[in-house]
């Protein structure tokens, strides 16, 4: 059955891992086989006691919710048609899942002894008018319970007791005790549980395998046109992506200009645009025009592989409440199997009569179905399961079930500043000379050539503000380099020993101005990072530069606020700079803590969970990272976040939107609350049936119902989770829920509905004089000083004055699209706010400060970009207004 396109990627993905493991002697392996007959725990051991043995198999991971078996293996020595057959003769109802369909697609339609049975039980149901129809029944359960004796003989093979055996003896006792009816029942019942189930899993894999997106196996080589494997490139390779083709490498754009769409890294689903210079992840799409990309790593260590194999290792590692689930289950099945036995030997040999007995044989097998665990020890993993998958299409990567816990735990969150609650985009205010040692162009070269070798983000800034000058920094004249976190870079060129940083480094420096030097409050500039730049000693040069608050920090802290949540800031940058940020935000932090060392975060953070107890870190950085692991939860933010900060993390955010991380806590609180609605209803079912059995009578297809029932419930309850859980409430602007807090809403809201009318009155919006006027998207307007409320009012600025940001036509036609009754603009923000499952926003004030950047004072216009919900990608700006 399986075609090319699985040997292909069964092959490639051998290949990836032999890789990486270093020690491919043989041809290893992954396979990934749907397996229709994993049920719960028991089979688990059923599926390993089968495989391992094989020769030629180095490991075997089941994953019970998906219902999915992966291989690793020598092809030389087994094949993969030998396993299926393997699994298959034990009626695992196993096959190979061919790469990129979707999982469990024979699950469609019940088998067809299911229907058969089906068939003979309706049949039998007859009987009152013709007696003989009775023996129907026995049939029907004959007929049912094909699959389910394979796989008891299988189990009872390798010594395990499995629902399918506890079953089969309840159906046989049934047709011990001359219920006919209820052994076809019982068969009935539990088939199409069964089938229930595999419908319902297979729908939540399948978004498993959305998540990771069909890289292509093959890529072009962009010079010569050539068609090569994938294991064959080496990084440095410039490959072509065509227009519409999935970018099958991580790298950087090296020629042509794309919009790509990063939803499957990302979860977010607006285009982004690049250019030479833009990094592209392996599993994107390249949506127009065509790029030439350099790689950057290897096929196997591409962020999607990465975020493959962690998602993987997620699913197998278990959570603490589900080895304690676990370890009560291995104990249950037996007990109860024992006194199931007690039940009906202790009367026997007491000599009941007849009639007592047979109450005492029925009770027993109820007893025996109730034996199986199987809701409770579906319980965790399935829940598990699905909310990391919907952290997954949200863009967050979680690593284990237990991460999740912990997220549903959190009392205190701690943000770093640079790069999580601000862009991380720095603009450089003021650069000068200090004292006639140095020249300016001197001085911007040697800075930028060091700073090229600093992932810092002030040192992107600083670079490119040396070619903003025309100075080119020359990274491979600078010959010794040397990075001290927290406080700045030093580096030697030309001869000469540069420092550059803050104020720490001036002591390092032992700079000889030091007293001078360190004053930064009394330069007169405010909320800004002041940089200083030691040559030999001497400080030769000072800069300022500043940053803009995230989109929707200010929203994400009043959430986590109103769930009960405190926040604090934890930043190596200076108090002032801190402040600023504070300010920009409307002061909803409640502990700020400037200058720190990286070793000062992780005090810090073990001194909050001391104080709050779990603690959630968001960080992006190098110098993040210790705090990262010392918290309960430590999240990376940005694909493009430091490497270090994102290996260390407990979950990693791909898109710069720090919105989700509210939004994952309130997942993790979902996904506790399910799992404990789960433990209790299979418990409680469990208590139920023998509170009526042994209270009532006992009724075998009764317990038989509530036993696949409960399973099939857990299964559909933990599924509610895929489903977006935040309410859809009427939103006035993009930072939507800020509405609700006074601070955060008033201003947006006030700049976006005088706009609106506006823009009613004029019609189409007028530009007035400003560049893009007239272009779809952008709205001018003279009144708006006057019409707009609040911020706009101090800010009003004349719209000559007014920055319109770039406008990538397609991207407006995007929203269009999606909000065809908007005409994008101004407008667009409302709507796009009501519809879009992600947020994404447009509405682009320049100048027109709202939301989170309130009070700015600043004046550039990408600080000047807010209501852009778009994380934090300026490219993806669309249309202006103008205060
Ligand atoms: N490459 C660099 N160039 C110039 N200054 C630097 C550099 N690296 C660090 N610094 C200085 O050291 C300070 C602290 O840096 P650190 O990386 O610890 O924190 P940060 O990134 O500014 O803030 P946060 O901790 O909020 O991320 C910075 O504010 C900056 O003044
Ligand atoms: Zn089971």
């Amino acid at each position: 059955m399986p075609g090319p396109a699985v040997e292909a990627a069964a092959r490639s993905g051998g290949d990836h891992h032999g890789g990486c493991c270093g020690k491919a002697a043989g041809k290893w392996e992954k396979t990934y086989l749907d397996v229709l007959g994993i049920c719960c725990t028991a089979e688990v051991a059923l599926v390993e006691r089968l495989l391992t043995p094989i020769q030629g198999v180095r490991a075997v991971t089941v994953v019970v919710p998906s219902r999915t078996v992966i291989v690793d293996h020598d092809t030389a020595a087994v094949s993969q048609f030998h396993i299926v057959k393997v699994l298959n003769k034990a009626g695992l109802e196993a096959s190979v899942r061919a790469y990129g369909s979707s999982a469990g697609a024979g699950g469609r339609w019940p088998s067809p002894f299911t229907v058969a049975c089906g068939a003979l039980l309706a049949l039998s149901l007859l009987a009152p008018l013709l007696p003989p129809l009775r023996w129907l029944a026995v049939a029907a359960a004959c007929v049912g319970s094909q699959p389910m004796l394979l796989r008891a003989f299988a189990a009872a093979g390798k010594l395990t007791l499995d629902i399918n055996i506890l079953m089969l003896i309840a159906v046989a006792g049934s047709v011990a005790l001359g219920s006919f009816t209820e052994a076809g029942a019982i068969v009935f019942l539990f088939t199409v549980a069964e089938w229930l189930e595999t419908l319902a899993c297979s729908k939540a894999s399948a978004g498993m395998l959305s998540l990771m997106s069909t890289v292509p196996k093959t890529v072009v080589l962009a010079e010569t046109g050539q068609v090569v494997g994938m294991g064959d490139v080496a990084v440095g390779t410039v490959v072509a992506v065509r227009a519409g083709d999935v970018v099958p490498v991580d790298g950087v754009v090296v020629g042509g200009h794309s919009e790509v769409d990063e939803s499957s890294l990302t979860g977010e689903s607006f285009p982004v645009p690049k250019q030479p210079q833009s990094e592209v992840w392996a599993g994107t799409i390249n949506l127009d025009g065509y790029i030439s990309v350099r790689t950057t790593a290897l096929a196997e260590n591409s962020t999607v592989a990465k975020m493959e194999r962690l998602v993987e290792e997620a699913q197998n590692s278990r959570s603490r409440t589900q080895r304690l689930i676990d370890s009560c289950a291995k104990h249950y099945t037996p007990a109860v199997v024992v006194l199931a036995a007690g039940v009906v030997l202790v009367p026997a040999l007491l000599g009941a009569r007849d009639l007592e007995l047979e109450h005492w044989f029925r009770l027993s097998l109820v007893l025996l179905v109730s034996a199986c665990p199987c809701a409770l020890v579906l319980s965790t993993p399935v829940a598990t399961f699905c909310a990391l998958l919907r952290a997954a299409r949200m863009g967050l990567l979680v690593k284990g079930g237990n991460v999740l816990e912990s997220l549903g735990e959190v009392r205190v969150a701690a943000f770093d500043k640079t790069g999580t609650i601000t862009r991380g985009e720095f603009s450089i205010k003021d650069f000068h000379v200090v004292g006639d040692k140095v020249e300016m162009n001197q001085l911007l070269y040697w800075v930028s050539s060091i700073e090229s070798k600093s992932s810092h983000p002030m040192a992107a800034a600083l670079v490119e503000y040396a070619q903003s000058k025309s100075v080119q920094p020359k990274p491979e004249n600078v010959t010794e380099t040397c990075i001290y976190h927290g406080e700045g870079i030093y580096g030697v060129m030309d001869g000469k020993q540069i420092y550059i940083g803050n104020e720490r480094i001036i002591a390092r420096s032992s700079c000889r101005h030091h007293q001078h030097a360190g004053h930064q409050e009394t330069d007169g500039l405010k909320g800004v990072s002041i940089g200083h730049v030691i040559c030999d000693g001497d400080l030769v040069g000072k800069f300022s530069l500043s940053d803009t608050c995230r989109t929707g920090a200010a929203e994400a802290i009043l959430q986590l606020r109103s769930m009960g949540i405190k926040s604090v800031m934890l930043t190596g940058d200076s108090a002032a700079a801190a402040k600023h940020a504070q300010e920009q935000l409307g002061g909803v932090l409640e502990e700020l803590h400037a200058g720190l060392l990286p070793e000062d975060k992780v005090r810090l953070v073990r001194g909050l969970q001391a104080r709050h107890g779990a603690t959630l870190m968001v960080g992006d950085g190098m110098n993040d990272a210790p705090a990262l692991a010392a918290a309960d939860v430590g999240v990376s933010m940005g694909l493009s976040g430091s490497a270090a900060a994102i290996e260390t993390s407990h979950a990693a955010l791909m898109s710069g939107d720090i919105l989700r991380v509210p939004k994952a806590v309130r997942l993790g609180r979902r996904a506790r609350r399910t799992i404990a609605v789960n433990v209790a209803s299979s418990v409680g079912a469990k208590a139920a049936v023998l509170a009526l059995a042994v209270a009532w009578r006992p009724v075998l297809w009764v317990a038989v119902l509530a036993d696949v029932g409960t399973c099939l419930l857990v299964v559909l309850h933990s599924m509610l989770l895929l489903r977006d859980g935040a309410a859809r409430r009427p939103r006035c602007c993009a930072s939507a829920t800020a509405c609700k807090s006074k601070q955060a809403s008033k201003p947006c809201c006030a700049t976006v509905k005088p706009v609106a009318t506006t823009r009613h009155r004029h019609g189409h919006g007028h530009g007035h004089g400003h560049a893009g006027a007239g272009k779809p998207g952008t709205l001018g307007g003279d009144k708006q000083g006057k019409d707009c409320h609040g911020c706009c009012q101090k800010e009003s600025k004349p719209p000559e004055d007014a920055v319109v940001i770039a406008i990538p036509g397609r991207a407006v036609e995007h929203r269009k699209e999606a909000f065809p009754h908007e005409n994008a603009g101004a407008g667009g923000c409302c709507a796009a706010a009501h519809g879009a499952e992600d947020e994404v926003c447009i509405v682009i004030s320049a100048r027109s400060p709202c939301c989170s950047t309130a009070r700015s004072r600043s004046g550039s216009p990408k600080d000047a970009l807010c209501c852009h919900g778009s994380g934090g990608k300026d490219g993806g700006a669309i249309s202006a207004l103008v205060c």
